[in-house]
C-alpha cells in the first residue's frame, strides 16, 4: 500500500471534524474523496499534505510514519480549486518553481530543470502556453499549469482539492478525461476531493464517500452506485424517493408497488425503507392504481412524471419519453421498480434483535434458514 491511514481523528475545539478515518490507498491508484460540504474531505487532504495535524491516529506512506515528516519533505504535490499561480512568472517558470526552491543538495541544475519543464509541458499538452503569464490563460489552462507545477518534483502522492470546481461544466468534463489520461501515463498515486458525484465516478478507481467526518463507504464506482451501504450514501447518490415498505421472506412489499424485479434481501421481516432513483420507477396504468399522475413534463429525452399517492406523498418518476406515450395526467397507476436499495427502518431498531443475515446473493435454502 502506498498510503495507510488508521483511526485518524481531528477536532477543532469541541467539533470532531474527522472521527476515526481508516483508509488504504494502493500505489498508482486514483481515489476520489466524495462527500457534501463540511464532511471533512479537505481536512483529510491537508493532514496528508502536512498542512494540518490530527489529534490521534496514524498515517504511513510505504510503511514510513508520514506524520513525523515535515510538510516540505512529504513529497506531495497539491492543486487547489483556486491555485494561485505566480502572476509575474511565465508558465514555464511557474512549473519550474518547485524545483528551483529545493534545498541545494537535491536541487537539479538549470539544464535539468529546463529539461523537466519541457517534458511536462509536452506531457500535459500545454507547450504553446509556455511563455504566457497566468493572466493570459483560461481557467482550465491555469489548472493544467497548476498540475504541471505540482508534478514537477515527481511527488509520490498527488493531492487535488476540487481542482476543477470553479470551471464550467464542459471544461470540467474535458479536464476530467485529460486528468485520467495524465494519471494513467504518470502513475502517480492520486487523491482527489470533489463533491461532484459524476466527477468522482468518471475519474476514480475507487470512491470514498464521506459524511460528517466518517467514511460511509469505500468501493469501485459501480459498486457504490448499485449498492449504497447506508441511507446516507443512497440519498447522497440521488435516491431521492423513499418509501415505507415491508420485508417478508426477503421480498419488498408495499401497496401499489410491484417490486418483484428486485433481488431478495437477506434482511429480517418487518418495516423497511426502499430508496429509489426517479429513473428506477415505471408508472403502469391500472384502474385501482394507488398513485395518480398529477403532472407530466418533457426534458427532451425523458418524461418527468409527477406522482401523488392517496395519502399525499409525492414523487417523480423519469421514463424515456418515446416509450411513455400512454401516460396522461389524472391517470391512476401502480409503480413497477427495476432497481432500488432497502434498509431496515431505523424506527424498528428497538424491535427484537435482527436475525442473522446471509449474503444478498445466497441460495434460497440459505436464505430460508435465516428466516423464521
Ligand atoms: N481551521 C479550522 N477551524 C475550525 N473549524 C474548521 C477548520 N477547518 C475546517 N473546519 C471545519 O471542519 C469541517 C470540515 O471542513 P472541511 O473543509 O474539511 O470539509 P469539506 O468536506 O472539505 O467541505 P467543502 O466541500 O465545503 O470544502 C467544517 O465544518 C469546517 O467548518
Amino acid at each position: 500500500m502506498a498510503l495507510v491511514i488508521e483511526n485518524l481523528t481531528r477536532r477543532f475545539g469541541a467539533t470532531e471534524v474527522l472521527r476515526g478515518i481508516d483508509l488504504a490507498v494502493a500505489d498508482r491508484e486514483l481515489v476520489a474523496l466524495l462527500g457534501p460540504s463540511g464532511s471533512g474531505k479537505t481536512t483529510l487532504l491537508k493532514i496528508i499534505a502536512g498542512l494540518d495535524w490530527p489529534n490521534a491516529g496514524s498515517l504511513t506512506v510505504a510503511d514510513e510514519d508520514w506524520l513525523a515528516r515535515r510538510p516540505q519533505t512529504r513529497e506531495t504535490g497539491f492543486v487547489f480549486q483556486h491555485y494561485a499561480l505566480f502572476p509575474h512568472m511565465r508558465v514555464r517558470d511557474n512549473i519550474a518553481f518547485g524545483l528551483t526552491v529545493q534545498p541545494r543538495p537535491r536541487r537539479p541544475d538549470a539544464a535539468a530543470i529546463t529539461a523537466r519543464v519541457n517534458e511536462l509541458l509536452q506531457f500535459l499538452q500545454i507547450e504553446t502556453l509556455a511563455d504566457r503569464y497566468p493572466a493570459e490563460l483560461s481557467g482550465g489552462q491555469r489548472q493544467r499549469v497548476a498540475l504541471g507545477r505540482a508534478l514537477a518534483t515527481s511527488p509520490r502522492i498527488l493531492l487535488l482539492d476540487e481542482p476543477f470546481g470553479a470551471l464550467d461544466a464542459q471544461v470540467r468534463r474535458d479536464l476530467r478525461r485529460w486528468l485520467r489520461h495524465v494519471h494513467e501515463a504518470s502513475g502517480t498515486t492520486t487523491i482527489f476531493v470533489t463533491h461532484d458525484q459524476e466527477e468522482a465516478f468518471e475519474l476514480a478507481d475507487r470512491v470514498v464517500v464521506m459524511g460528517a467526518g466518517r467514511i460511509e463507504q469505500i468501493g469501485r464506482p459501480d459498486e457504490i452506485y448499485d449498492h449504497p451501504a447506508s441511507p446516507f450514501v443512497a440519498r447522497f447518490l440521488g435516491h431521492t424517493v423513499e418509501l415505507p415498505v415491508t420485508l417478508q421472506a426477503g421480498r419488498v412489499q408495499a401497496r401499489g408497488l410491484d417490486a418483484t424485479a428486485l433481488p431478495r434481501r437477506a434482511l429480517p421481516d418487518g418495516p423497511a425503507r426502499l430508496f429509489l432513483r426517479a429513473s428506477d420507477i415505471t408508472p403502469v396504468p391500472a384502474e385501482d392504481g394507488r398513485y395518480r399522475i398529477t403532472d407530466l413534463a418533457s426534458t427532451g429525452a425523458l418524461l418527468r412524471v409527477r406522482l401523488t399517492e392517496s395519502a399525499g406523498v409525492e414523487m417523480d418518476a423519469e421514463v424515456p419519453r418515446r416509450t411513455a406515450t400512454a401516460l396522461a395526467v389524472g391517470q391512476a397507476v401502480h409503480l413497477r421498480v427495476q432497481a432500488g436499495c432497502v434498509f431496515v427502518d431505523p424506527r424498528s431498531a428497538t424491535a427484537p434483535p435482527a436475525r442473522p443475515t446471509v449474503p444478498a446473493d445466497a441460495p434460497l435454502s440459505e436464505l430460508k434458514e435465516s428466516l423464521p
